[in-house]
């Protein structure tokens, strides 16, 4: 157990709110505090009795508080062992009082930095002294019980409480891990800060600081954990924990619907691909045009709109399984009867920016790239043929080529309007692609006559367009850049289809 009794505390807190139940709590206790300018200021109008570490330090606070409990004594007090005979002798040779409790906030690094704060004010806020207490004092959790972190207060009230001021070996073991957390956390923000004009930042570091374990990864015999806090992006209203496979789905499903910002908008992802999607002047009919592409797959997929699920919607909804439904908001008829099925996932999507960067493991490290942010629209479309497509042509390639950036490459989609016909998802070669959304989207009764594809790489060859030339499609985006272009065109202008070029890729691997 190694119970140790808590006779003093450094307290040294940049935010002082929600410190007060803690310090009463230990006031009680009888304990001794020692503490730094503004915190000691704080105890005081709280009537509290406190000795500044100038006292012990024999030091002012120096070169506005860059050094005020860097000293022998503060970190002798701390991280002295208790049952070292060396070490007692030495602490009582240089009066050195011990310190069994260390409580810090740090400077508000990663706050400045995103206030936009000047570099000079960044600069001062790498806290140097706290950082140093925090580590010191986890160091020796076996003596000494650190607190870094503010939303520990609550909780260390009740352990002194439950424990008559004391505290036992695992409470504090637990304390220093979280210590160790909040400074690597630290260093990791001022790390990016400070390498983020190089070119190559010379190391990759990410730290999220909350986990949360997933029922298994992607299949059942593997584990598999979530790092980082979805409650920033979503309220969940309803339904079970969400599991491996859904995140990847309800991700890519953000990024889909990020592409449709104005009108009315549905879609529907299995494994990551858009089986149904839809723009329409309502939110209802775009689930029903969505939900007509391909009804089998829609079968526990994950669904995605962009704007308020009112009841109309919610009862169509309500007649399919699904696995996730993800809105901006819920009117409340909506949601009772959404809700209706304990198990259906239910998220309210907050309106946050996500991480522009994206990386992922591979082989023995990580590997590393800017989100695809380029969305071409009708200005950007080069036309390569005789004739230029129609405005519902253009219509249909814009929306197309959105869906198209989000889907496994090799792909091939078809649309019409602003429905999704069909795709061809993942395939080795592109024909393949075609050839699978043509078919699909025969399926399930689409006339191809008038539709048109959209391609996220160039044609090789000149295949793909007479393939969809006989299908009935008539207008094609695709990058372009192939040396045989001109083969593709060529067969365009023998058959009057449209196509243009947008010069920009969009694998998705
Ligand atoms: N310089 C030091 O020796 C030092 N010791 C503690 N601090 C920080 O000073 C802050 C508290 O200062 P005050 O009690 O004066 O408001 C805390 O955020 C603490 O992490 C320091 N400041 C920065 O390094």
């Amino acid at each position: 157990m190694n119970t140790v009794k808590i006779k003093s505390a450094l307290i040294s807190v940049y935010y002082k709110d929600g410190l007060e139940p803690l310090v009463r709590e230990l006031q009680k206790q009888g304990v001794t505090f020692y503490s730094t300018g503004g915190t000691q200021d704080f105890l005081e109008k709280l009537g509290v009795e406190v000795v500044p570490v100038e006292t012990v330090t024999d030091y002012p606070s120096i070169f506005g508080g860059r050094v005020k409990t860097l000293h022998p004594k503060i970190f002798g007090g701390i991280l002295h062992r208790r049952g070292h005979e060396q070490d007692q002798q030495e602490l009582r040779h240089f009066q050195i009082p011990a310190l069994d409790l260390v409580i810090v906030d740090l400077y508000p690094f990663e706050e400045t930095v995103a206030s936009g704060a000047s570099e000079e004010d960044i600069i001062e806020k790498i806290d140097i002294g706290g950082i140093s207490l925090i580590r010191a004092a986890a160091k020796n959790f076996q003596d000494v019980l650190i607190v870094s972190n503010r939303e520990q207060y609550g909780e260390v009230v009740e352990l002194l409480q439950a424990k008559d001021g004391s505290t036992d070996l695992s409470d504090r073991k637990r304390f220093a891990a979280k210590a160790f957390d909040v400074s690597s956390h630290y260093d990791t923000h001022i790390f990016q800060h400070l390498s983020k004009e190089q070119e190559l930042a010379p190391a990759f570091k990410q730290s999220e600081r909350t986990s949360q374990a997933l029922r298994y990864g992607e299949n059942p015999h593997q584990a598999g954990t979530f790092y980082g806090n979805l409650d920033q992006l979503f309220d969940k209203l309803n339904g079970k924990e969400l599991s491996y496979n859904n995140l990847v789905d309800v991700d890519a499903a953000v990024l889909l619907m990020a592409e449709f910002a104005n009108q009315p908008a549905v879609a529907i992802l299995k494994h990551t691909n858009a089986c149904g999607v839809a723009v329409a002047d309502t939110l209802h009919q775009a689930y029903l045009n969505a939900l007509a592409c391909d009804p089998v797959s829609a079968f526990g997929g994950v669904i995605i709109a962009n704007k308020t699920i009112d009841l109309a919607t919610a009862q169509e909804l309500n007649k399919l399984f699904f696995e996730v439904l993800i809105a901006p908001a819920f009117d409340q008829d909506a949601l009772e009867l959404l809700s209706s099925k304990k198990n259906r996932i239910l998220l309210r999507q907050k309106p946050v920016q996500l991480p522009t960067k994206l990386f992922k493991t591979l082989l023995n490290g990580v590997i590393e790239q800017d989100k695809d942010s380029a969305t071409e629209t009708a200005k950007d479309f080069k036309t390569a043929t005789n004739r230029a497509p129609s405005p519902e042509e253009v219509e249909g390639l814009e929306f197309a080529l959105k869906v198209c950036k989000h889907t496994k490459s090799n792909t091939i989609v078809l649309a019409k309007g602003n429905q999704l016909l069909a795709s061809g998802v993942g395939q080795t070669s592109r024909v393949d692609a075609l050839r699978q959304a043509i078919e699909k989207a025969r399926s399930f009764g689409f006339d191809l006559q008038g539709a048109v594809m959209a391609s996220d790489a160039f044609f090789p060859f000149p295949d793909c367009v007479t393939i969809a030339s006989e299908a009935g499609i008539t207008a094609v985006v695709q990058p372009g850049g192939s040396i045989k272009d001109q083969d593709s065109i060529d067969a365009c202008n023998e058959r009057n289809m449209a196509m243009v070029m947008t010069g920009v890729r969009h694998f998705k691997h």
